[in-house]
């Protein structure tokens, strides 16, 4: 908290595993992995969970467990956020409402209040989301104690216009919930490397791990500074990965190498 009020945030990136077409087991497991969390980082002020931790990838039976408007999800995470004085990035979860399913990311903040909700806007067609999902409209730019961010989900971090336009919004940390699989890992690493040196904000990915849906899951999840730097990556089994984003540091970047001041929309804008 002391450390906070510096913008220096203590964020944890809860690697788990998720059965497939289980919200159940899941929701347990994720709330199991919550509380080892904060059991081991006392210091913590923030959690990131993985993408569509509630069912995986079982989109064929997605209509049958999908969480409907994600009442039960949003329960349990507002509980644990304000319980034990954390804010929470959900990851995301299957979502029906108004009879579709989106792949919805909530955050909830210290007191457990929705802050932000976040339905991802580029379906993935290799897994064939665009057959089983409904696509977000509209970005979303949040803020929490002073730290504001942007929302984007696992496929998203391919359009360099979607981060750019969060940035511009004034979000210093991009969030990124995913379950992305092997053979990509090179474009994983690749992509949120560029997306945070370009925008020169921090990239706060959370992978999951396992396998499930005929994908191997490879984890990696990262924070990754405003000049490219690793604070932090896991490797490709279950754990919780832990680091320090320090707000001041995208400030003293944007200063070094004013990227913003010197673009040219009128160049390249479509
Ligand atoms: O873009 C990729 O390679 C992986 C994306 C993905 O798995 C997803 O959006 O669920």
């Amino acid at each position: 908290m002391a450390e906070l009020q510096q913008g220096k945030w203590r964020v944890a990136l809860v690697q788990g595993d998720i059965r497939l077409g289980e919200p159940e087991e899941n929701r347990k497991h994720m709330q199991e992995l919550l509380g080892r969390t904060v059991a081991e980082h006392p210091d913590l002020d923030l959690a990131v969970l993985p993408e569509m931790w509630n069912t995986g990838y079982a989109l064929d039976r997605i209509h049958e467990l999908a969480d409907a408007e994600g009442k039960a999800t949003r329960e349990w995470l507002s509980a644990f956020a304000a319980k034990h004085r954390i804010h929470i990035v959900g990851g995301s979860i299957a979502e029906k409402r108004d009879g579709k399913i989106y792949n919805t990311m909530y955050v909830f903040d210290r007191e457990g209040k929705e802050t932000a909700r976040y339905a991802k806007i580029h379906l993935f067609r290799l897994m064939e989301e665009e057959k089983y999902l409904a696509s977000g409209e509209r970005n979303v730019v949040f803020e929490l104690e002073r730290m504001k961010a942007g929302a984007s989900i696992c496929f998203d971090i391919r359009f360099p216009e979607l981060a750019r336009t969060l940035a511009l919004q004034g979000a210093k940390v991009l969030f990124v919930p995913a379950e992305w699989p092997h053979p990509r890992l090179h474009h994983w690493r690749t992509l949120l490397m560029a997306r945070a040196i370009e925008n020169q904000m921090y990239v706060v990915a959370c992978n999951r791990v396992g396998s499930g849906g005929g994908a191997d899951f490879f984890g990696h999840s990262m924070i990754i500074d405003p000049w490219g730097e690793i604070v932090a990556e896991g490797g490709e089994g279950e754990e919780i990965v832990t680091g320090t984003v320090d707000l001041s540091l995208v400030d003293e970047v944007r200063g070094r190498i004013p990227v913003f001041a010197d673009r040219r929309p009128g160049c390249y804008e479509l």
